[in-house]
């Protein structure tokens, strides 16, 4: 088994990764300080896969479990499913020693995430990420938030899991385009902290897609050891843990602009990152050899560059929303070379626009 700690003093917590581990999660919790009675949070996808597993290995360790089936989506990530699932945990008594365990994709993360932060003040959180998005970045690191019809992520709140139990054998069952869409955040990793991992990538892309077992867990494990570190030294994104943001300042306007259903998050993120990285090499941050390296990769996982068709306006319009935004200035996460990027503010709107209609243009289209 792999494991990764995550070292935040008095909320340090470690990340389990192993084959067949989704059984034996009650066996790891059962030592924690935690009421029976337990909430697993799921959605409509995931619930008849693997809910039935979860809930007997926490049942044959002696607590509780009731799964509560969300609608699968980002449309999930609203204050009106949280009020769902504040109501099954104060209906079922939860007190505030009982486990919300997520079992799902970043979007369950998310959500149970901002739930278990807020109800009764906050109560212990578990994350059992299904996703490959889930399992490389938003299972750790504790941001946890709902969705705002004015933009991503704009309330929640930063709440620590307790435990994070990471199960490769569940992305079997993965969709072919949410597999992609957990690619876009790992390339992401490569650029912004390590050039060896980002070569790796590059040589091993194909059996990454065709799912081999170590190339999953060897992604996987490396991963959350960059987030975990990146999170360690930073946890509240006062200035370093920005850096996980590299290709979200467009990615999350390209999801807003599409309703949060054209392109899902890692789609929007590979965009942006393509958006990045040509706006780092048009204000000579990096080369154009290194912002060609990553749009190459982005298309070697099978990712979009581009956003045909829609309005620098309005994409300009979320970007001033983005939670970057201090003063009125984007603090964009730019590249200085593969495996090194930096934070500026000093990015002007015309350099910014210039890169919106290259990705826009409507002759991107195919
Ligand atoms: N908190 C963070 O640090 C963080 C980091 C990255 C992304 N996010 C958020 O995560 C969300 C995206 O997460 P996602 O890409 O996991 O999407 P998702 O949760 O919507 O899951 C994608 C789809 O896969 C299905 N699914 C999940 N696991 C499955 C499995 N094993 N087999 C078959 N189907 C399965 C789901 O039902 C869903 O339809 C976004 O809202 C994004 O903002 C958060
Ligand atoms: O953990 C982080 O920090 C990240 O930025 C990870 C991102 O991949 C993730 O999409 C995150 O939810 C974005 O955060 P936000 O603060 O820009 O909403
Ligand atoms: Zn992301």
């Amino acid at each position: 088994m792999a494991e990764v700690r995550v070292n935040l003093a008095n909320h340090s917590y470690t990340i389990h990764i192993m084959a067949g581990i989704i059984s034996q999660v009650g066996q790891l919790m059962k030592d924690m300080p935690l009421s029976r009675k337990a909430l697993i949070v799921t959605d409509e996808n995931v619930a008849p896969l693997y809910s039935g597993v979860l809930a007997d290995s926490l049942a044959a360790a002696g607590f509780l479990p009731f799964v509560l089936v969300v609608p699968p989506g980002e449309s999930s990530k609203s204050l009106a499913t949280a009020d769902k699932v504040f109501t099954q945990a104060i209906s079922m008594g939860l007190d505030r020693k009982s486990p919300i365990i997520a079992l799902g994709g970043g979007v369950i993360g998310d959500l149970s995430g901002f739930v278990a932060a807020t109800y009764l003040r906050g109560v212990p959180f578990i994350q059992v990420p299904t996703t490959l998005l889930a399992q490389v970045d938003s299972s750790v690191g504790g941001k946890t938030a709902v969705n705002h019809p004015l933009g991503k992520n704009l309330i929640g709140a930063f709440y620590q899991p307790q435990l994070v139990v990471i199960d490769p054998l569940v992305l079997d069952t993965l969709p072919e385009r949410e597999l992609k869409a957990g690619l876009a955040e790992v390339v992401k990793y490569g650029v912004i902290a390590d050039y060896d991992f980002f070569d790796y990538l590059i040589r091993h892309q194909e059996d990454i897609l065709a799912r081999r077992p170590d190339e999953l867990i060897e992604v996987i494990s490396r991963c959350c050891q960059i987030k975990a570190a990146v999170v360690a030294q930073d946890e509240r994104e006062t200035s370093l843990r920005m850096i996980l943001n590299f290709g979200h300042t467009i990615g999350h306007a390209v999801e807003g602009v599409g309703g949060y259903s054209e392109y899902n998050h890692g789609e929007a993120v590979a965009i942006g990152m393509h958006g990045a990285a040509l706006l780092s090499s048009s204000l000579h941050l990096c080369s154009t050899a290194a912002s060609a390296a990553v749009k190459q990769l982005i298309t070697g996982m099978g990712l979009p560059l581009t956003a045909p068709g829609y309005g620098t306006d309005e994409l300009l319009g979320y970007l001033a929303r983005d939670k970057k935004v201090v003063d009125s200035k984007v603090n964009w996460v730019l590249m200085q070379d593969v495996g090194r990027v930096t934070i500026t503010q000093d990015v002007s709107e015309e350099h910014v626009r210039a890169v919106l209609s290259q990705l826009t243009e409507n002759s991107n289209k195919h």
